[in-house]
């Protein structure tokens, strides 16, 4: 997880320490999340907004991707928000709250593999319920890669069904007929759903922050028909004195998917259930862009759903991020700070470690003196 600030004194009051607004960002792995993060860090104004993030890998890759990383960074990696390092979450937004006197609004970026509800329920079930005040829970869509099918996964089917506002994102990649059939899709897991479609999610801020959407009554109105329902087993904080509800039991019913109710301490199986992994590859000498475009080509099993990297290619003396989701890839060009060197995180499930980091091996150049390292996670 990192932390980090921006900051413009002009609304900050004493009315921050009192109930501090938070947002949570959920959607599934690439559908835009730390896109939009970035576009309310950019275009809030007046607002001091803390932002946590969490991210599933060895290598924190959206550490060095977001706009306005200060100093108080924390970084929590190698872990999901809504189970591992759930009390690290928490934990995390002690420490926020105690270093940042005048502070406006908190945001939290759940990984693309997070059951939005315990998230949610750290906020609800702990003394943070005093502090803070859960705004609302957006949900990002990638609608050129949007299939649960194809995830095959609990947790993105959570992320639906619990999002107060759906962006529908990268409506730039599909047509009209496309979204609207996407759209569809979202309405069978949830009816009411709000839903703005975006590019880039580029969206009015009044939309999405301080909305006060969230409605905490649902979650804390039927806990006897969800527990008739559910073995539910996230180890997660303090939260067994409260209710909370699902309103789309069915799917979940076989599951064993969720919440801490009475102090059994269950554990979170859903990472194991939905089978993700994340394969992290390092290394100080440069990759063969060629070598590197055959791997993607011809050797990247479809059961990778995400990769993001810092890349450093023999034929560029520049810095490319790398972005792959779904099936489509992109690199973008910046100057090097720091010492050149390769971080790369695969996301899929149930990966070849061994094979993809052997692959990557392989594209590395011969020719540097330098020594290089790899490890998979
Ligand atoms: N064409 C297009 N690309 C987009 C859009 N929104 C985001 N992207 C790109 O999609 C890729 C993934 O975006 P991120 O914001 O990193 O996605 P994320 O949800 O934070 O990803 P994870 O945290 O890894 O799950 C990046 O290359 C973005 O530039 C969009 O509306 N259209």
């Amino acid at each position: 997880m990192t932390s980090a600030t921006t900051s413009n004194p002009a609304t900050s009051t004493e009315s921050a320490a009192k109930s501090l607004p938070v947002t949570i960002i959920t959607g599934f792995l690439g559908s835009g999340k730390t896109t939009l993060l970035n576009h309310i860090l950019s275009n809030q104004q007046g607002v001091k907004t803390a932002v946590l993030v969490n991210e599933f890998g060895d290598i924190g890759i959206d550490n060095a991707l977001i706009v306005s990383a200060e100093e108080d960074m924390v970084e929590l990696t190698n872990g999901c928000i809504c189970c591992t390092i759930n009390n690290e979450l928490a934990d995390a937004v002690y420490r926020v709250l105690e270093k940042q006197d005048e502070l406006d609004y908190l945001v939290v970026e759940t990984t693309g593999i997070a059951d939005p509800l315990p998230v949610a329920l750290t906020f609800l079930g702990t003394e943070l319920r005093d502090l803070t005040r859960l705004d609302s829970i957006i949900t990002l869509v990638d609608a050129e890669n949007y299939s649960l099918d194809l995830f095959n996964s609990e947790a993105a089917y959570s992320q639906i069904a619990y999002g107060d506002i759906i962006l529908l994102n990268k409506t730039d990649l599909v047509d009209e007929a496309e979204a609207d059939s996407v759209e569809v899709k979202i309405r069978d897991i949830k009816p009411d759903a709000r839903i703005l479609r975006t590019v880039n999610s580029a969206i009015a801020i009044p939309l999405i922050l301080s909305v006060g959407l969230f409605q905490s009554d649902r979650y804390f109105e039927s806990e006897s028909e969800h527990d008739r329902d559910h073995d539910h087993g996230h180890d997660h904080h303090d939260h067994h004195h409260h209710d909370h509800g699902h309103e789309h039991h069915d799917r979940h019913a076989s599951h064993d998917h969720g919440h801490d109710h009475h102090d059994h301490h269950h554990h979170s199986h859903h990472l194991e259930n939905d089978g993700f992994m994340s394969v992290s590859f390092e290394s100080d000498r440069q990759l063969s862009i060629k070598q590197f475009q055959k791997f993607l080509d011809h050797h990247l099993p479809p059961n990778v759903f995400r990769g993001k990297g810092i890349l450093w290619f023999d034929e560029s003396p520049l810095r490319h991020i790398f972005h792959l989701s779904g099936k489509r890839f992109t690199l973008d060009d910046q100057e090097w700070e720091g010492e050149p060197k390769n971080q790369l995180v695969l996301i899929g499930q149930n990966l070849d470690t061994e094979e993809l980091l052997a692959q990557l091996n392989q594209c590395l150049t011969l020719s540097s003196t330098n020594r290089g390292k790899w490890f998979g996670g």
